[in-house]
């Protein structure tokens, strides 16, 4: 059984001044193995963060879950009561670092005062453990937690906030930890770093990760597995080299094909073709079918299913059996 495990998943946010809803989920299947590094990638506006704060049940109105199912160890997460969830689940068995993670300290707090807060909100009070806890994962995230209990936010550095928001993350001994862009806003020499820390956790704390990135050339550095998402839709899952070395998807081969360090030459890096969609349209049919070159009569008009590619999972009518 997957540690996690998503099915049919469908998420909008409704915007009452338009009379319309913004499909920012549609139909998402995803499955998430115990150990896992799982890269998730799309553009801007994939939907990548409504997925993680779907996880998480942290999506705030106009956001709706129109249906759908998010099985932690086959419990569903969304069947939970809040009560339940909060108290057993958020933060305790899958926690978050979240997109643009360096805004979400309060200015007027030390460090510390975070650790002790987010432990109190789950219910753990015994500040000694708190501080002992948080104090081991500030060191396994090579930071100095004698130094920085005591600092302020803007004390540190956007790596080392980004070091304590990932201590913060774990410091409970979650299974799962969904990453929201964790290097982005970061030099490329603080990237390495923080890909490095993040390949270590998986390895030597166990921690199964979803890694959400809008960059693919990242994605062989550091996810043992890949699911892109385009427009709310998943169009590829697969394992890592599978999707980068021979991506089957019209969307993957385009994405990669755009991606100057993933090509093998210059003249092979070609720019996606047409243009982003419009998240106030809601496309007919497969969403990549206006910028696909093997474009289809059926690709207008029917959504493909989930075709099993070699172990993989592709959704487009070129791998219709
Ligand atoms: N609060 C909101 N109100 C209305 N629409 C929203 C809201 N938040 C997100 N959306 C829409 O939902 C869709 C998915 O957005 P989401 O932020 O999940 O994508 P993303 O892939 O994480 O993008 P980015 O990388 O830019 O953060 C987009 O079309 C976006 O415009």
């Amino acid at each position: 059984m997957p540690l996690l495990s998503i099915r049919n998943l469908n998420v909008e946010y409704r915007l009452p001044d338009l009379k319309i809803a913004v499909k920012a989920l549609k139909g998402v299947n995803i499955d998430v193995n115990k150990g896992d590094i799982v890269g998730v990638v799309g553009e801007s506006g994939s939907g990548k963060s409504t997925l993680a704060l779907a996880i998480m049940r942290m999506l705030k109105p106009p956001a709706i879950i129109r249906s759908g199912s998010i099985y932690f160890n086959g419990v569903d997460l969304l069947a939970l009561s809040e009560h339940e969830f909060n108290s057993k689940y958020r933060w305790v068995k899958v926690s978050m670092v979240p997109q643009a993670s360096q805004n979400i300290f309060n200015p007027t707090m030390r460090i510390k005062d975070h650790f002790l807060d987010t432990a109190k909100a789950h219910g753990i009070t015994n500040e000694n453990e708190v501080l002992k806890k948080a104090s081991e994962m500030l060191e396994f995230t090579k930071l100095n937690p004698a130094r920085v209990f005591n600092l302020y936010p803007h004390q540190l550095s956007g790596g080392m906030k980004q070091r304590v928001a990932i201590s913060l993350a774990l410091f409970l001994n979650p299974e799962l930890v969904i990453m929201d862009e964790p290097t982005a806003a970061l030099d490329v020499v603080t990237q390495m770093d923080i890909l490095n820390l993040v390949k270590s956790i998986n390895e030597k704390l166990g921690t199964t990760i979803i890694f959400i990135t809008h960059d693919i050339s990242i994605i062989p550095v550091i996810a043992s597995s890949v699911v892109v998402l385009y427009n709310g839709e998943v169009m590829e899952v697969g394992p890592m080299e599978d999707i980068i070395i021979d991506p089957k998807h019209p969307y993957t081969k385009a994405l990669v094909q755009s991606t100057p360090s993933l090509s093998s030459s210059a003249d092979e890096v070609k720019p996606i073709p047409g243009e982003p969609p419009n998240p106030l349209e809601d496309i007919q049919g497969c969403p990549f079918w206006p910028r696909c070159p093997y474009v289809m009569d059926v690709c207008k008009t029917d959504k493909p299913g989930e075709y099993n590619v070699n172990g993989r999972i592709v959704r487009c009518y070129l791998y219709e059996k």
